[in-house]
């Protein structure tokens, strides 16, 4: 990652203080267009997939409430293996500085198309916790205001709106997944991104918690 020890500070200070932050240029344009090139070649396949709500036997398809596709990195070609490696790299920093106990990484490719959407959510719920930290990568180059498709976060406790964060490519956001409500606008052009999560383990020997 482009991180200095400066700019991991920030993100650190940050995250604990106010939950989130965004940060331009995380990643390297040439490792950025490597993923848009790997996210439309699962396109062009068709193996990018509705995405849906809830996890395990609760998963279901909301087109009310989210409709972008989306494909899990595997690590099959080496712009994800390399993409995992840099957040196997932050989740030792967050674990180092914060002592969030983060046991694995895992996430998606998500393609937005003209119109789509994700309205206001939490991506995990309250004591049950598993993902803690999550992150998503943009990856749209010359992204322009007015296309829609920001990213809005909001305060948990007066649901005022903290930020709007356009979606541009290389800007990599963080936030606490349990604490700070947030949506996708709809956007006026396709959108592309890496969303992925921290988790912490959450598996006993009589419940298996698989990632997805
Ligand atoms: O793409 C984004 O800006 C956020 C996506 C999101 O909230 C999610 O996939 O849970
Ligand atoms: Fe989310």
């Amino acid at each position: 990652m482009n991180l200095t020890p400066e700019t991991l500070n920030l993100l650190l200070d940050n995250l604990v203080e106010h939950g989130w932050y965004a940060l331009a240029d995380a990643i390297p344009m040439q490792m950025c267009a490597e993923l848009l090139s790997d996210i439309e070649r699962y396109d062009e396949a068709g193996a990018l997939k509705p995405a849906g709500i809830g996890r395990g036997d609760e998963h279901q398809i909301a087109k009310e409430i989210r409709r972008d596709q989306i494909k899990w990195l595997d690590g099959s070609s080496e712009v994800q293996r390399q993409y995992l490696q840099y957040m196997a790299q932050l989740q030792y920093e967050l674990n180092k500085a914060l002592f969030l106990g983060l046991f694995e990484y895992e996430c998606h490719y998500a393609l937005y198309q003209q119109g789509d959407f994700y309205k206001k959510h939490l991506d995990s719920f309250k004591g049950q916790a598993n993902r803690m930290v999550s992150s998503v990568l943009y990856l749209n180059p010359d992204w322009q205001p007015d296309w829609g498709g920001e990213l809005v976060i909001y305060n948990e406790e007066d649901n005022a709106e903290i930020a709007r964060v356009l979606p541009e490519m290389g800007k990599l956001v963080v936030f606490m997944s349990e604490q700070m409500p947030h949506e996708v606008l709809p956007t006026l052009q396709p959108r592309a991104s890496v969303t992925g999560w921290f988790r912490c383990n959450n598996s006993t020997a009589m419940l298996a918690d698989p990632a997805r």
